[in-house]
């Protein structure tokens, strides 16, 4: 059984504060807060298995195997190259959401209850992200399937249109631990990272997506291919359907 109890951060190991010069020395923030103030409106939530459950890897399987995953290609830069990750995307009214649009990529949404399971964990994720009103629920979740170590996803904003121009969004991890990095959009150096580990919830809330990028490290060599795989579930409102494609500022990065 899912639960959506607030626990505290056990441990603050797991977020450090970076600097482009030196990313192995942690600069930890040392609060059991877990809202974490980037300042001009902008906030991250961290909470270490907010799942609480240990039928982590049911639920892993059970997305592995159920999903109808894809890897699209997408347009960067001019170029045609396939996403280094595979992806999926559910609404809760298909019908009337429209599709998911970026960088060439469209994405049709099937329906959240396909999943057993999926409606339970968008509930989890609104209560730690503290969403009360009914027009603020999440009605969107976009998935990612990281196979091994070199799948990824490059700096982006989450910025389109489709959202609101400060959206909530809330990510659930689940399966192997990986490098979530956050860098303020106007000096790359200064940098949050987490690493999101089965179970973990963060949340991006406020003015995230308009000052800051955010990634998955791609790693190399030996290690990249024998890391298991990562799931990663974000839960997004889509307030515009008819905006798909189209993004509140400046272009998106992303591949
Ligand atoms: O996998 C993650 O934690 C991040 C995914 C992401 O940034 C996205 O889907 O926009
Ligand atoms: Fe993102």
């Amino acid at each position: 059984m899912l639960t959506s109890k607030k626990r505290p951060r056990d441990d603050s190991t797991h977020t450090e504060k970076i600097k482009e010069t030196d990313c192995s020395t942690s600069d930890p923030i040392l609060t059991h807060d877990p809202w974490i103030d980037l300042h001009q409106g902008s906030f991250v939530g961290y909470w270490r298995n907010a799942l609480g459950a240990e039928t982590h890897h049911l639920l892993l399987e059970r997305l592995l195997t159920q999903v109808a995953w894809q890897q699209r290609d997408v347009n960067i830069m001019g170029k045609r190259i396939p996403q280094p990750r595979f992806v999926a995307y559910f609404a809760l009214n298909p019908e009337t959401q429209g599709t998911y649009e970026y960088t060439g990529l469209a994405l049709a949404p099937s329906h959240m209850s396909d999943i057993p399971g999926l409606l339970e964990l968008k509930e989890l994720a609104q209560n730690f992200a503290g969403l009360t009103s009914e027009e603020e629920q999440f009605n969107s979740c976009l998935v990612n399937l990281y196979r091994s170590g070199a799948d990824h996803v490059g700096w982006h904003t989450d910025n389109e249109k489709l959202y609101d121009a400060n959206p909530t969004i809330a990510s659930l991890s689940l399966g192997t631990r990986r490098s979530f990095i956050l860098r303020n959009k106007t000096d790359h150096a200064t940098k949050y990272k987490f690493l999101l580990g089965d179970g973990d919830l963060l949340v991006m809330k406020g003015t995230v997506q308009q000052y800051w990028q955010h990634c998955i490290v791609k790693m190399t060599g030996k290690k990249a291919a024998e890391i298991g795989p990562r799931i990663n579930l974000t839960f997004r409102r889509v307030k515009n359907p008819g905006a798909a494609g189209e993004v509140h500022n400046n272009s998106k990065q992303l591949s």
